[in-house]
């Protein structure tokens, strides 16, 4: 059976602009649940590693400047086979191909800026919230 919870962060891009409200109000209407939710300024090496399934690609020191160079938001959301669930809500990586109502249209700059994070992955989503949150914080 598909994880009732998943993993997201609101990236430096959107909380930086007071956007971290609107964004959980439109999940929160689209019936996911706030489980756990913490403010975090990542050090340079957590965002290495937090990331590095992506080393090695090209984009890989852009996403770890730019995740370690102010505040995000870490949150776990519960909801029915939520990990799809997510990703659908929050559309394609480049907000110019995002399905429109899809967080990244309504709130992303670009594809590298683009507002949010969501695993991709039940296995993913386990791994990911153990990075900031205890076992007890997402059960
Ligand atoms: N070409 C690019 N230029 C700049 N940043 C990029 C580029 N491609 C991806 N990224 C950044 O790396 C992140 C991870 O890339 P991935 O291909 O896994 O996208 P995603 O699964 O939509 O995003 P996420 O894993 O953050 O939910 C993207 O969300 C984006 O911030």
């Amino acid at each position: 059976m598909a994880l009732n919870y998943t993993f997201s962060i609101i990236k430096p891009d959107a909380f930086n602009t007071g956007k971290a409200g609107k964004i959980i109000a439109h999940l929160e209407s689209q019936g996911f649940t706030l489980k756990a939710a913490r403010v975090v300024h990542m050090s340079k090496k957590q965002a290495e590693e937090f990331y590095a399934v992506h080393r090695g690609r090209p984009f890989f020191g852009e996403l770890v400047d730019f995740m370690s160079s102010a505040p995000c938001m870490p949150f776990v959301l519960v909801k029915d086979n939520a990990v799809h669930a997510l990703r659908d809500a929050i559309g394609a990586t480049d907000p110019a191909e995002a399905a429109a109502g899809t967080v990244r249209k309504l709130y992303a700059e670009s594809k590298g800026k683009n507002a949010i994070h969501a695993s991709d992955s039940d296995e993913n989503a386990v791994r990911e919230s153990r990075f900031f949150f205890a076992e007890a914080d997402t059960i």
